[in-house]
């Protein structure tokens, strides 16, 4: 799914008006109608009082749809108006007049800390006082009154977006913002719905399609793409009944260290268990025995340093080397990944201490070949771009990095953002299971053994991110959050593969 910036939004939302024949009003009817809907749903008529707050733009114009049309249903409604402004749109005031004409009173009007009302933890709250308009802090009673609303323990319905949430660009932590239960959204998700500082106000979300200009959207270069399992699937090659093991290549893994050899067994297990022809593991000796017994599927070649690699030197042919997983940063061993980069060719894919080791050695990162794979968690990218102001300073590092030196920065998290120079992939699959230690070797392990099936490291990283999420979301499945560990995510390789081309009922990922 594509991801649109409120610019591109406005844009098609006047593009629609043109080639619809309708006017803001009614692309306003339209889409507030879909949220009334998703709430009566929802609430079935429940006797539950409804504080619907609205701004003076077009998200409070949203917000006085809704109103009237629970009204209409019989529900127990209040509007306010926060009126923090006197440049009320026009769609706002049109909205305005209908919900008199209905009821035969105007809203309560709200101009300071001095009007506001109760709000008790049963009531249904609707927040339409700003979306996708915002451009600058909360003014300071409007700022009090988020705050009134997050304090209440209502449940907080946010429409577009939390008010005080801007949809691409950073927000100071310390501003106020309505921290919603629930956002129901238009078109699209909003960047800021998926970076760590922003994501926690949005709670659960649904995008409601409401009928922008399809042609104008497909055409329409977006900001970042959410991958689902559509995307997913649609990136998947299947395999060639005549293939052999050569056709899906040799993968080399170099890491471990003594105390860590279980790191690289894990991204090896993954590497097998996402398709990897052949695998080999370059392991200190102490790893011989450890990596024969646990995996006996893979080879392995040993370093003559017995617990930390000392030379990095093999006589075979990989598709795709895999560097980093539980390797240490000791000096020897930086010695001898610089080696491996100065006369290596091959596709890289390098996670952990290797990119710790990187971050020791800038220099070595013109060393790498073209389209590496960096897969860091938070710590170890501020090791490699330093401290960023925010999440929005961090992607223009990120991204900086990778136009520089050719990269594919893969940024883990609960939604992990793979960014090139040009493009920024979303990922929609994962859960709080995979906060374990070891699931992100996995990664590396499925991430490597797609680009030896012969996936452009790109698609690789892509997909490996989504298959390696949706491996967490079964393994969860039967085993609990808690009970996943990283050896199952490894496990579900294979079902998640399966699981792209399975029907969903409720056609999410
Ligand atoms: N036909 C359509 O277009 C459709 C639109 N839809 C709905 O419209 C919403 C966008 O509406 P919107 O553009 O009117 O902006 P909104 O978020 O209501 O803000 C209002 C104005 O407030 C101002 N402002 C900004 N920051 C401020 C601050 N801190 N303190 C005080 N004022 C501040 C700023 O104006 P400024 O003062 O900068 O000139 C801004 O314009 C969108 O989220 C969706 O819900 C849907 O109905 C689908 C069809
Ligand atoms: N809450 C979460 N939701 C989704 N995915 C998660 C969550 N927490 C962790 N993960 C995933 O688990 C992996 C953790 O990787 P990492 O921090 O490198 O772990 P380790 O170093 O123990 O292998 C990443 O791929 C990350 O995206
Ligand atoms: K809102």
């Amino acid at each position: 799914m594509k991801i649109f910036s409120a610019h591109q939004l406005k844009e098609a939302d006047q593009i629609t008006l043109e080639k619809q024949g309708i006017s803001s009003v009614d692309l306003m009817e339209r889409a507030a109608t879909l949220v009334y809907e998703e709430i009566h749903r929802r609430l079935q008529n429940a006797d539950i009082p409804v504080k619907i707050f609205c701004g003076i733009g077009n998200n409070g114009g949203d917000g006085l749809v809704v109103g009237r049309l629970l009204i209409e249903q019989g529900y127990n409604v209040t509007i306010y108006v926060v009126n923090y402004s006197d440049q009320r749109s026009s769609e706002f005031l049109t909205n305005y007049d209908r919900v008199k004409n209905l009821t035969k009173n105007w809203p309560v009007l709200l101009k300071s800390e001095e009007d506001f009302p109760e709000i008790s933890v049963g009531d249904f709250v609707v927040d339409a006082i700003f979306g996708i308009g915002l451009n600058r802090p909360l003014g300071d009673w409007v700022a009090s009154l988020v705050r009134h609303i997050n304090s209440s323990g209502a449940f907080v319905l946010a429409i577009d977006m939390p008010s005080g949430l801007m949809a691409d660009a950073a927000t100071d932590p310390k501003n106020d913002i309505i921290r919603a239960s629930f956002t129901i959204t238009f078109q699209t998700p909003k960047l800021v719905f998926f970076l760590p500082e922003t994501a926690e106000f949005v709670g659960d979300y649904l995008v409601l399609d409401i009928g922008l200009d399809r042609d104008h959207l497909l055409k329409t270069e977006p900001v970042a793409r959410l991958i689902g399992k559509p995307e997913a699937k649609a990136l998947y090659r299947p395999r060639n009944k005549f293939s052999h093991k050569g056709t899906y290549g040799h993968a080399l893994l170099v890491g471990g260290s003594y105390g860590k050899m279980g790191s690289i067994c894990l991204s090896g297990t993954a590497a097998l268990r996402s398709g990897a022809g052949m695998l080999t593991f370059y392991v200190p000796a102490c790893g011989y025995e450890i990596l024969q017994t646990a995996l006996p599927e893979a080879m392995v070649l040993t370093d003559v340093h017995e617990k930390t690699l000392s030379k990095i030197e093999f006589d075979l042919d990989p598709s795709v080397i895999g560097f980093g997983v539980g390797v240490g940063t000791s000096k020897s061993t930086q010695q001898a990944f610089e080696q491996l980069l100065k006369k290596n060719k091959k596709p890289m894919v390098i996670d952990a201490d290797g990119i710790n080791i990187l971050s020791k050695n800038k220099e070595f990162l013109k060393l790498l070949p073209e389209g590496t794979v960096l897969t860091p968690h938070p710590g170890e990218l501020k090791r490699l771009i330093g401290e960023w102001k925010d999440d929005f300073d961090k992607l223009e590092k990120a991204r900086q990095l990778a136009r520089e030196h050719n990269l594919i920065m893969v940024i883990k998290g609960a939604y992990t953002f793979t960014v090139t120079s040009e493009e920024i992939y979303i990922n929609n699959s994962g859960n709080p299971g995979m906060a374990t230690a070891g699931s992100g070797d996995v990664l590396t392990g499925i991430i490597a053994s797609l680009i030896s099936q012969g996936y452009e490291p790109l698609v690789a990283a892509v997909l490996g991110v989504y298959l390696h999420g949706k491996a967490g979301d079964l393994a969860a499945e039967n085993l609990s959050y808690e009970g996943t560990i990283a050896g199952d995510i490894a496990a579900h390789a294979g079902p998640a593969i399966l699981d792209l081309f399975k029907q969903d009922e409720n056609n999410e990922n």
